[in-house]
């Protein structure tokens, strides 16, 4: 029996519209091209490189932008004689000290068979051992430090690799550095030596809007799929709800793919708005899903206040802390909790907020009154109701009667 065949009649490839295809040529991204080969240009001079430093929200082509222009600066540098220019690309995802970078980097500039391993030496050893390859490989070296925030306050590499000229501790190599980021708060945190060195020079990546992200879509959506395939509406919508939410490139290609996806399992021979809308639901709960492992059960009867409150009173939307609070005692009483006190309640609402769950805003009580917070659902009632209802918070809290005041109240 045949478990596994081929299917064709969607996508053209799907491969496309993944995270990890570089495409040819960057849409919308003019002026930031424009001004990042002007800080790369020194490199052609053969002078020493700028550090740079990219900052912008998840999703807006830092990445793309930067593998693009890397590739043809090596590619253009080849018709110099006197030139060499390497560069590397490291994430830092899973790298939160100097120490696992400089090991990283180590890794990444020799051979397969001469790896060292990521524990056991002091750090100076491995600075060493960083040294002695830079050296080896020599000419312009450019690393990118992707995602450079995860290396977090032991952040003396920052400070090491761009000096280790001037320090001589390299004498054939010169050294760039291309940070990442998208924690707007990065940079004031950190150290002012590094980073004036780090941040030598800035680049900010905005988000899309629906028109630019309409043509990027566009662009990758031909190659994707087969001809005639997307009903005329389906781009547009996905450039819409990416852009409506957090303007990234990234969530509009999620969601061609996904409508693609659901097309494909149902055997339907176009894809259509409503894919689209299916699929966007289908990812945001996914989403949530997600976020929602990294919390404890307060912080799922948290937002379940939150939500509870919205249906009760959705024209009463966003609401402060005191009034939520009262809701989450009585839901944590009823699921046979001791409730938290507010401080913690108030770390669960803001923890939320960080995983995009919740929408916080700051609000001013005018001359007299002090700055406080208002909170409101940031994904649809509907996914975040049936997350918590698959959550079986106890078994005494039916949600029941929640999903139909929702729907009376057209929420979902
Ligand atoms: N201007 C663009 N033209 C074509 N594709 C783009 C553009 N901007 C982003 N993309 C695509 O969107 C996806 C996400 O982009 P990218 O990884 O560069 O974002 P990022 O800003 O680095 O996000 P993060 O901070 O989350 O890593 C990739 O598939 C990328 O190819």
């Amino acid at each position: 029996m045949t478990l596994f065949e081929r299917s064709e009649a969607i996508f053209e490839d799907e491969n496309v519209l993944h995270d990890d295809y570089q495409p040819e040529s960057l849409e919308e991204r003019d002026d930031e091209i424009e001004q990042y080969t002007a800080y790369l240009q020194p490199v052609i001079n053969g002078s020493q490189p700028r550090n740079i430093f990219l900052y912008g929200k998840t999703g807006v082509g830092k990445t793309a932008a930067t593998k693009y222009l890397l590739h043809h600066l090596e590619e253009d540098a080849k018709q110099y004689d006197d030139l060499s220019v390497t560069t590397v690309y490291l994430n830092c995802e899973d790298l939160t000290s100097s120490y696992r970078v400089a090991v990283a980097l180590v890794n990444t500039l020799r051979d397969p068979s001469d790896q060292i391993s990521r524990t056991g030496y002091p750090l100076n050893a491995v600075y060493e051992k960083l040294w002695t390859e830079l050296d080896r490989i020599g000419g312009t070296i450019l690393i990118v430090l992707d995602e450079v925030d995860y290396i977090g306050d032991d952040d003396s590499i920052l400070y090491q690799l761009p000096r280790a000229r001037s320090n001589e501790k390299i004498e054939r190599a010169r050294i760039g550095i291309i940070g990442i980021s998208n924690d707007f708060k990065y940079r004031e945190k950190l150290d002012p030596r590094v980073e004036d060195t780090l941040c030598e020079r800035e680049l900010h990546f905005p988000p899309y809007d629906a028109n630019e992200l309409q043509n990027i879509l566009e662009r990758r959506a031909t190659l994707a799929f087969k001809d005639g395939i997307l009903e005329e509406d389906v781009v547009p919508l996905c450039a819409a709800f990416a852009a409506q939410d957090k303007g990234s490139a990234r969530q509009g290609l999620d969601l061609l793919l996904e409508a693609g996806d659901l097309a494909r399992r149902r055997n339907d021979s176009i894809v259509t708005e409503d894919h689209v809308r299916e699929a966007k639901q289908l990812l945001e709960k996914q989403r949530i899903e997600e976020s929602m492992k990294e919390l404890t059960s307060h912080g799922h009867l948290t937002l379940l206040a939150v939500v509870a409150s919205t249906i009760a009173e959705p024209s009463e939307a966003p609401f402060q802390k005191q009034r939520l609070y009262e809701q989450y005692t009585d839901l944590a009483v009823a699921t046979d909790r001791d409730p938290l006190g507010g401080r913690a309640f108030h770390n669960h609402l803001a923890e939320l907020s960080m995983l995009g769950i919740l929408d916080r805003t700051k609000r001013n009580e005018g001359r007299s009154g002090g700055i406080y917070y208002e909170y409101q659902v940031d994904v649809s009632i509907d996914g975040a109701l049936s997350t918590l209802d698959n959550l079986h918070l106890s078994g005494s809290l039916n949600l029941d009667s929640l999903w139909e005041t929702a729907e009376e109240q057209g929420l979902v």
